[in-house]
């Protein structure tokens, strides 16, 4: 053995006392030593000591990093430093994602001979179908994934940018999970659907009495979510002088509530969503900049559907796991083509909505082309609501298209033709029925449907 595979004895005994699985490997990527927290959480497996990291999580015969993938061994050798990334790993219960901290270990004259490498499994994701988290293991979902498992654990404000559909409740609900605060609550305000007035109350909480109808005081959400993470789903629409308020909440880390003189100290992690350009609208004067950089510290993009085509499969698993979990239901090639071949405007909202649907008409426990709806299966000949809503969609993130225009024919159209409650006519445009109404009210549509 050349002295660089010989570790210290000390080096192996204080890994043995650390809580999380660590291994020890050598600059030949080979396994030196693994902890007594690995071999309980990988029970199963052989022996891994000897063996290379590649072949033991990726099952590779060469290097992530020849394999297409990002591999922190050789990147760590590049830079120098630790190096931490998400990786996919084969383990005795499947494939899960993992964070990787990997710490060059350097001799004595400075050479670096070994890395010790921790492993954490990441809870909130999944790269397998299953019936709860994070569903995805295209390169964009990993791209995505890889931004949360950074941000997570600091106490940086994140802004999550998408179109309608893509998932973005369930990446905040992650950022909270995976983050310190994931005992205390997470708490959801939807600032499109409340008016002005309700908003301040709903937000700070009021005093009994401090306006008509306020016969008891009220805790607002931001107490609410003391110690957790508030999350502000469709910031965009947040009224300007309310913008003022939160952004005061946000520099002083304090509020009143309505009615009251007392100041109090907020414990909140901030986490937003949108659909909407921003940018633009601080251009148009919709939206402050000073809040903008307040809520942006940490930006994520989430990825639409089409933008990660090869997740459609491991989507349709689970998403029929948990739209029919009694039932074991699977798509017939046909089926599959169909869906793959679909633009899905609405994204995992509309393929969600769609396997519903499927389900239902399906009697069996395969889902044929019959089953899936006219527009799906002849997508060269969409339904009128079906072709407003992928325009619109698209426009919705488009800066300076006429989205106006657009988000009116469709919806009028739309609502014209439709016979039924709002929540089918979300679910017939791909739309969330809280983003449906907001565009009926902002079109002064709100009262066309029941
Ligand atoms: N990667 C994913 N894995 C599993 N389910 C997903 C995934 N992304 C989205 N979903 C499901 O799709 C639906 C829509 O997700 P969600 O409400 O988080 O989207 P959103 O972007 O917040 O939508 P909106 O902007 O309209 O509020 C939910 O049922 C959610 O569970």
């Amino acid at each position: 053995m050349s002295p660089a595979s010989r570790p210290l004895p000390e080096l192996i005994s204080f890994m043995e006392t650390l809580p999380e699985p660590h291994i020890l490997c050598g600059r030949d990527y080979r396994i030196i030593a693994a902890n007594a927290a690995y071999r309980r959480s990988y029970p199963d497996r052989q022996s891994v000591v000897g063996r290379t990291c590649y072949d033991v999580s990726h099952h590779y015969s060469v290097p992530c990093d020849r394999a297409g993938e990002s591999c922190p061994l050789a990147k760590s050798l590049q830079s120098g430093q630790r190096e931490k990334m998400l990786h996919l790993h084969h383990t005795p219960r499947g494939e899960e994602y993992v964070t990787i901290e990997l710490s060059p270990i350097r001799d004595a004259e400075g050479e670096i001979v070994w890395f010790i490498e921790r492993m954490e499994p990441m809870q909130v994701a999944r790269g397998a179908a299953g019936h709860q988290a994070l569903i995805g293991r295209a390169p964009a979902f990993q791209r995505m994934l890889e931004m949360v498992m950074r941000v997570a654990p600091s106490e940086a404000s994140v802004l999550l940018q998408g179109e309608s559909g893509t998932g973005k409740e369930l990446v905040a609900s992650a950022v909270h999970a995976a983050s310190s605060r994931a005992d205390a609550p997470f708490v959801v305000v939807d600032c499109s659907g409340l008016p002005e007035t309700l908003f301040e109350s709903e937000v700070f909480g009021h005093e009994r009495g401090a306006f008509t109808g306020a016969v008891a005081r009220k805790q607002g959400l931001v107490e609410a979510a003391s110690g957790g993470t508030l999350f502000l789903d469709e910031i965009g629409d947040i009224p300007l002088s309310m913008q003022v308020k939160l952004l005061r909440l946000l520099e002083t880390g304090t509020y009143r509530r309505v009615g009251s003189t007392e100041l109090r100290h907020a414990d909140v992690r901030l986490v937003s969503a949108t659909h909407r350009p921003l940018r633009q609208m601080i251009r148009d004067g919709g939206f402050r900049q000073d809040l903008y950089f307040r809520i942006n510290a940490f930006p994520i993009v989430v990825p639409p559907l089409r933008e990660r085509r090869e997740d459609l499969p491991l989507l349709v698993a689970s998403l029929l796991e948990r739209v029919a979990p009694r039932r074991r239901l699977s798509l017939s090639p046909a089926a599959l083509r169909a869906l793959s071949a679909y633009s899905f405007p609405g994204n995992v909202r509309e393929l969600r909505n769609v396997l519903e649907r499927a389900s239902l008409m399906c009697d069996g426990e395969v889902i044929d082309l019959e089953h899936l709806a006219n527009e799906i299966r002849n997508p060269d000949e969409p339904a009128p609501d079906a072709t407003h809503a992928r325009k619109e969609s698209a426009a919705e993130m488009a800066p300076g298209s006429d989205l106006g225009e657009i988000q009116r024919q469709a919806l009028i159209q739309a609502v014209r033709n439709h016979r039924g409650s709002r929540q089918e006519l979300a679910q017939k445009l791909g739309l969330s029925e809280r983003t449906l109404y907001r565009r009926l009210k902002a079109l002064g549509l709100g009262q066309r449907t029941s």
